[in-house]
């Protein structure tokens, strides 16, 4: 092997000799003793630690499956559609198979494991990924309230709360390895949705000042100071200080960074941190991060053209503002029971006042009136990046962080999903994660259902400032192709309902709920990146169930035609 990472390096974050540094990791990864590099990190020792590192020098699963009391869903039997019902039903049931509980009496005396322990149940997305993760949380959050399942729904965010305790930040993951970065920030989204739904006040007051913990992590680690003229603005970016493979990408990353390039130091090392940023925004990886932005046969590796802390997304300051507002809203309403009058009013105060900064950063740097849409920033060009849609631009809808002047402007209003329609009517699928191909899995072609939830919600919220139903239709479309590309997919690979839909006779598995899909079909998943496709799958139950509560009427397809949910003219 040629050794060319720094071993000396001990990355303060992940402290262990197995999964985070060194020669044993360094050896069984680069041997690519596993087809998955995560495999490997995610076994618990079967002997102590100190008897592996001798041994290597000459694992059970730590979880168990949480008991469920199963009962029918109510608001099921307002979905018309028998096939429809009987797949939501099925879906009801899945979450007993991605529920576990951390139980470390599996481990033998002095064995270690790289799972972060926790006190109560949670919910993984599945496949590959057996620990929960934190943007996908908030999905499945969104399903677990859908099934009734609201403790736990609790548990989980309890979780959280615990774990920004504890680290003073929520990882990545559950994962050792994940304790260097974290992801996008929907905790605050996840209490509000939880106290929308059961209107726990107390569960709200018991989070506010953990809430307002996570906010200063990322305003301390991640704010950039932006010059536009004699103006200052602050927002921001991704931002993972990193110098070393990912654990759980050794191989992928030890490759990208050394294998036939010419890099100075300096630059492996930037390298090594925008790869952990990449990860870090939930979509690793993307163009909206790399320079090179589409797939040529001369394109050596894109990767290598990471550039992601240069980039202001304009998805994690629509998720910051909302924080904000929401943290100033909740000390306003509640604060008198958890704090003094003068400490209420100036929090209050204090978050108003940041909501109001970011919004007018985002209004100056992010926001193009002619397009009526957002864009990420990128700090190198000292430009917005105009031509390049992503639905990370709704997320400001989605969430509210639009200037008065937009909020206000019909005009405006009717034009804000003029790019996402034309988009939508280029495929019969979801809608597509960007316009490019690159190869990478968050980009063309594959959607993914959290952004579908975003688009949609985004709709169903301008219609509510226009007060008409304007976009209505165009929700309820790309809510037909949200559901129908999971079902159909579902159902070519086995699944069946048992009186409505007999099993394909060509398949021999019970049906895949896929974590992505690919947009250029109704029927099939999505592909690239560094792992293969995964199934389970948390946030893809979370969403669908959501769709099919909120748009009851929708009617299964048969799965053998395409192009058959147009979109609508917006004129
Ligand atoms: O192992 C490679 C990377 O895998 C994760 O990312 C992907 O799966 C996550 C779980 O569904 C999801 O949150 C993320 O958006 C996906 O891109 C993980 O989060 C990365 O840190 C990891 O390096």
């Amino acid at each position: 092997l040629d050794l060319q990472v720094d071993d000396s390096f001990q990355p303060r974050f992940c402290n262990s000799p197995i999964y985070c540094e060194g020669p044993l990791l360094k050896t069984v990864q680069l041997a690519k003793l596993f087809p998955d590099s995560k495999t490997f990190v995610d076994m618990p020792t079967k002997k102590p630690v100190d008897q592996v590192l001798e041994a290597f020098n000459s694992l059970g699963k730590t979880l168990i499956k949480q008991a469920f009391n199963h009962f029918p869903l109510q608001w099921l039997k307002k979905v018309k559609d028998l096939k429809y019902r009987g797949w939501i039903d099925n879906l009801h049931h899945a979450w007993s198979q991605l529920t576990f509980k951390f139980n470390t009496s599996s481990l033998c005396e002095g064995c270690v494991s790289s799972t972060l322990p926790v006190k109560r149940p949670f919910v993984v997305p599945g496949g590959r990924f057996r620990e929960f993760y934190y943007w996908d949380s908030y999905f499945v959050i969104e399903g677990l309230l859908q099934s009734g399942l609201d403790s736990l729904a609790r548990d989980m965010i309890e979780n959280f709360l615990d774990f920004v305790d504890t680290y003073g930040f929520m990882p990545n993951g559950a994962r050792i390895y994940y304790l260097n970065r974290s992801q996008p920030p929907f905790l605050t989204e996840m209490v509000k949705l939880y106290y929308q739904e059961t209107k726990n006040v107390d569960f709200l007051k018991k989070a506010l000042p953990v809430l307002e913990k996570e906010y200063s992590f990322w305003l301390k680690n991640t704010t950039v100071t932006i010059h536009q003229g004699d103006k200052k603005y602050k927002l921001n970016h991704y931002n993972v200080e990193n110098h070393s493979p990912r654990p759980e990408s050794y191989y992928e990353d030890y490759n990208t960074v050394y294998n036939g390039t010419n890099f100075t130091t300096k630059q492996q090392l930037d390298l090594f941190s925008d790869l952990a940023t990449g990860a870090e925004t939930g979509w690793d990886y993307t163009s909206r991060w790399t320079k090179v932005k589409d797939y040529t046969p001369d394109t050596t590796d894109i990767l290598r053209t990471l550039d992601t802390r240069n980039i202001i997304p304009v998805e994690l300051n629509a998720l910051l503002w909302s924080m904000e507002t929401t943290l100033a809203g909740w000390y306003q309403d509640f604060g008198s029971d958890i704090t003094t009058d003068k400490q209420r009013a100036r929090k209050t105060s204090y978050y108003k006042k940041q909501a109001k900064k970011r919004l007018e950063a985002m209004d100056s740097l992010l926001w193009n009136q002619d397009q009526a849409s957002f864009f990420d920033y990128n700090l190198t060009s000292h430009a917005r990046n105009d031509d390049d849609y992503s639905p990370a631009s709704l997320y400001p809808f989605w969430l509210g962080a639009i200037p008065d002047r937009v909020r206000h402007s019909t005009e405006t209003l009717n034009r804000v999903f003029d790019l996402t329609r034309d988009i939508l009517a280029k495929t019969p699928g979801i809608l597509t994660t960007t316009t490019h191909n690159s190869t990478m899995q968050w980009d063309f072609p594959n959607g993914w259902p959290p952004l579908q939830y975003v688009a949609i919600k985004a709709m169903l919220q301008v219609d509510q400032w226009l007060e008409n139903e304007r976009y209505a239709p165009l929700a309820k479309v790309l809510a037909e192709r949200a559901a129908a590309s999971a079902f159909c997919s579902w159902y070519l690979t086995g699944g069946s309902i048992p009186g409505e839909l007999q099993k394909l006779s060509n398949t021999t598995d019970n049906g895949h709920m896929f974590e992505k899909f690919d947009v250029r079909s109704l029927t099939a998943s999505g592909f690239g990146g560094e792992y293969t496709v995964q199934v389970g799958f948390g946030w893809t139950n979370g969403v669908t169930m959501w769709i099919l509560n909120k748009f009851s009427d929708l009617v299964a397809p048969d799965c053998t035609s395409s192009n058959i949910y147009q979109v609508p003219n917006l004129n």
